[in-house]
């Protein structure tokens, strides 16, 4: 290719991913990064004819969050890659076509989660070696490519395909059960609850399978795992070999099993600089004192790991009370997470409730007179709450951190931000639909719907020709 023929592009530009179906997104130019990056949530591997691919969505435009853009891609490697600020991740990298200019060209993008940045997509060296020209003064020298490219777009409905659902669940008869099967069935679907603990494998076939009372448990299109906290372990067994047989499941096992070990979640979310009150652990008795003195001294809370519903929460009011129950808990061979009490939280907690990567709705969460615990199953008692910009970032951040699509994060408000608590891989539905009085199942299939779809269809959507819509040259 001769000099002429460089498409000239300054430091941001508008351009199109004709084969993601995304006709429209604004990238900023970056020569100090390797490869091209764009944001993607919801990122799931699968295998089509033998070829490992990859799904996720998009929210092209960051002032528009309602258009979401489904897309899959052929996955050509996973890399460590270390963004500008420092922090290093294994990315998915896709195989496409980037338009731009009036010229297309194939190239590798790596996916990541950006929500918070001002850029959807970085144009990186790979993508502009020998096909480009950097002017870093000039700004959409390719023109300005409009919003409303994704109006013509093939309709982001979900088709109304019926889907075999599968529903894993201890627990039948109870709400969360009973609303998913109803609503499934609503729309057309079908969806059977087993019991996870009377799933049983042959792990070592050459095609993966999982069976139940006999029969091989097939053609599914999405599960849906709701594993008990004592029994993750065989829980997310069954929930890998799923995966194996290429079976969408609305959470992985490997999303289940971080979030379920409090220690391990703990760590991931520090190290993405998610806010959490100041937690310690230890395991030998003789650092009991260093580590009260870590958290800030008493009055502290002290939490098994495993813990749940909000048994294995205590409060230590003095640093006598915090030694004794750090004492008994390790007695029992259990392990602890010791944390700062943060008393402005005045027992109340705030569940958000993600999907995707939306919070689809938010309460508040009080304890019952006298217990600093807000957990619904210890008596407390739930309102509707606004939350705020960060709050609602700071939730959607942690699902995502922790790879789970639907999730129940828990927050204390705090002066300096939202804390996190934790996030739930299988939130109940009871307490948030009829507190908020939104219709969170329909919100669970609707996503299923999409997501399910992308992989069962294996098909992909929006592929259309986009027009420039205008040329304006700025020099900004
Ligand atoms: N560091 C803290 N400071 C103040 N209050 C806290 C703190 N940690 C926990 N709490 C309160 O105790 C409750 C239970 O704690 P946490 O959510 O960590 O435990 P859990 O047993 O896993 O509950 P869940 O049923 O939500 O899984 C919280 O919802 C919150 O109200
Ligand atoms: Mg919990
Ligand atoms: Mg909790």
């Amino acid at each position: 290719m001769t000099e002429v023929e460089k498409v000239k592009v300054g430091w941001e530009e508008w351009l199109s991913l004709p084969d993601l179906g995304l006709p429209a997104i604004k990238a900023k130019v970056d020569t100090g990064a390797k490869t091209s990056a764009l944001h993607a949530f919801g990122i799931y591997e699968y295998t089509e004819r033998g070829k490992k691919m990859v799904s996720f969505g998009v929210h092209p435009l960051p002032e528009r969050p309602d258009i979401e853009i489904h897309c899959a891609a052929p996955l050509v490697d996973k890399r460590e890659v270390t963004s500008s600020n420092g922090q290093t991740e294994l990315r998915h990298i896709i195989a496409t076509t980037l338009e731009i200019g009036g010229q297309s060209w194939p190239v590798e993008i790596s996916l990541t989660f950006r929500e918070n940045m001002a850029y959807r997509m970085l144009l990186g060296r790979s993508a502009l070696e020998g096909r480009a020209i950097v002017d870093p003064v000039q700004s959409c020298l390719c023109g300005v490519l409009s919003d409303s490219l994704y109006d013509e777009l093939v309709p982001v409905e979900p088709e109304h395909r019926p889907l075999k659902i599968l529903l894993l669940s201890r627990e039948p008869e109870n709400y969360s059960s009973r609303r998913l099967v109803e609503e499934a069935e609503r729309r057309g679907h079908t969806m059977d609850v087993i019991n996870t603990k009377r799933c049983y494998m042959n792990i070592t076939s050459a095609r993966p399978e999982v069976r139940y009372g006999g029969k091989v448990l097939q053609q599914y299109d999405a599960v849906i795992p709701r594993i008990g906290a004592s029994i993750t372990s065989y829980g997310t067994a069954i929930v890998r070999q799923f995966e194996a047989m290429n079976i969408f499941c609305l959470n992985s096992s490997d999303a289940i099993r971080r979030s379920r070990d409090k220690l391990y979640a703990h760590q991931l979310l520090a190290a993405q600089g998610i806010g959490m009150p100041v937690t310690g652990y230890a395991s030998s008795p003789s650092d009991t004192n260093d580590l009260i003195s870590i958290v800030g001294g008493a009055p502290l809370v002290l939490k098994l790991l495993h813990g749940t519903q909000g048994k294995g929460v205590v409060l230590a009011e003095t640093k006598k009370a915090a030694e004794s129950v750090i004492d008994a808990f390790r007695g029992l061979d259990a392990d602890i997470l010791v944390q700062e009490f943060v008393k402005e939280a005045a027992g109340t907690d705030i569940r958000c409730f993600v999907i995707g990567n939306r919070v689809v709705a938010a309460m508040k969460r009080t304890g019952s007179e006298g217990d600093f615990r807000s957990n619904l199953h210890k008596g407390g008692k739930a309102s509707k709450i606004r939350i705020t910009k960060e709050e609602r970032a700071t939730a959607i951040k942690a699902a995502r951190i922790l790879g789970l699509s639907v999730a129940g994060v828990d927050l204390l408000r705090t002066e300096k931000g939202p804390r996190v608590l934790e996030v739930n891989s299988s939130p109940g539905l009871e307490g948030i639909e009829t507190t908020t009085g939104k219709d969170i199942t329909g919100a669970i299939l609707d996503y299923i719907e999409k997501r399910a779809k992308i992989i069962a269809d294996k098909r992909l959507r929006g592929r259309k020709r986009v027009k420039r819509v205008s040329k304006s040259i700025s020099a900004s």
